[in-house]
């Protein structure tokens, strides 16, 4: 098949480069001409704008373009499609699989003429070699057009399946990121524990044994093991602040407009944003407060 491919960091040059791997042939762009460039040196023919992407993809007999954006969320998916949109027809389709928001991709679907997959894509650049686990939204015959490289970009065959109609695909995907976070600080709350409990713990051990048939064995596990190999056990100079944030928020907005309790996933996201303040405001209070009803003493900032 032939496949145009938009956006080459990270993530879309795994995508160029195991569609090309699988033996399907690939037209790459991305606004910055080094990217655009490393896709080429991986066998990706080189287009120099949207609109000549769109030109060295002739689509054979009948089949119309299939193109594959992988584009930071936002914006940058709406820049594109505006690109698009004077070459795309109906029996094109076009896939998203960035973190999309799920109700921008169901507007994207209703906007443009082509046929549009929303493609919630996990595993990361760590998944180079394995494949990605793919959850796709948007008209079946799209989806089925677009097997071939799913299969490739994929795990294979099980590492991809539709989920349902449009938007459902980035829906399950920030469902997913907000298990990751609270995954993410289940793990971190249990090797904090062990790190500042009675016991002088090696972390890299104890997450080796737990990836040895535990009940909580996983990849982030293993990367919590691969972690404390490559920074120590005590994490040496890694900072606590904790960047990202849109996609729990996603699914927590979500949750409360459809009343679904999900206490760990916010408590997860409200500590990430914690992370990021120092001298919170509202601690503040607190330490000022009890020398309000009870004259505790206040514990002053230069006092540490
Ligand atoms: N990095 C990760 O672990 C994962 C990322 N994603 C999602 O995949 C998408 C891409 O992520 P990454 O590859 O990590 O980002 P990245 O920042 O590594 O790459 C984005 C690429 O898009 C290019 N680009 C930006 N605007 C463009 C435009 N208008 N036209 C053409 N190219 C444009 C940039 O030059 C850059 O090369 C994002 O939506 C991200 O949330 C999804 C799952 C995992
Ligand atoms: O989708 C992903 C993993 O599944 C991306 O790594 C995403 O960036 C993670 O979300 P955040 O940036 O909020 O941590």
């Amino acid at each position: 098949m032939e496949l145009g491919v938009i956006g080459l960091g990270r993530m879309g040059q795994i995508v160029a480069n195991r569609s090309i791997e699988a033996g399907h042939d690939v037209v790459a762009f991305d606004l910055s001409a080094e990217a655009t460039a490393e896709a080429a040196e991986n066998g990706a023919e080189p287009a120099d704008s949207v609109a000549d992407l769109c030109e060295r993809l002739d689509g054979g007999e009948g089949d119309g373009k299939r193109i594959w954006l992988m584009v930071p969320a936002g914006d940058a998916v709406d820049a594109t499609l505006a690109d698009l949109e004077p070459h795309l027809d109906a029996e094109d389709v076009v896939v998203d699989g960035g973190n999309s928001h799920f109700e921008a991709s169901t507007r994207r679907a209703a906007e443009t003429d082509a046929a549009y997959l929303d493609c919630g894509t996990s595993g990361g650049p760590a998944s180079a070699e394995a494949g990605f686990s793919l959850m796709v939204g948007g008209p079946e015959w799209a989806y089925e057009a677009m097997v071939p490289v799913f299969d490739a970009v994929a795990t294979g065959p099980d590492g991809h399946d539709r989920m349902g109609e449009s938007g459902s695909g980035h829906y399950v995907k920030m469902v997913h990121n907000g298990v990751e976070y609270a995954l993410m600080q289940a793990y971190g709350e249990g090797f904090e524990l062990l790190a500042d409990g009675r016991y002088d713990l090696d972390m890299e051990s104890v997450a080796r044994t737990w990836n040895n048939g535990a009940v909580i064995r996983s990849w982030l596990l293993e990367l919590c093991e691969e972690a404390f190999r490559e920074e120590g056990s005590d994490l040496g100079d890694v900072a606590d602040r904790v960047a990202g944030g849109s996609t729990g928020t996603w699914t927590v907005q979500e949750a409360l407009e459809q009343e679904v309790p999900v206490p760990l996933i916010y408590q997860a996201l409200a500590e990430r944003f914690d992370s990021r303040n120092e001298g919170r405001f509202s601690r503040r209070l607190a330490n000022r407060l009890r020398y309000g009803f009870g004259r505790h003493e206040v514990a002053r900032r230069d006092d540490d």
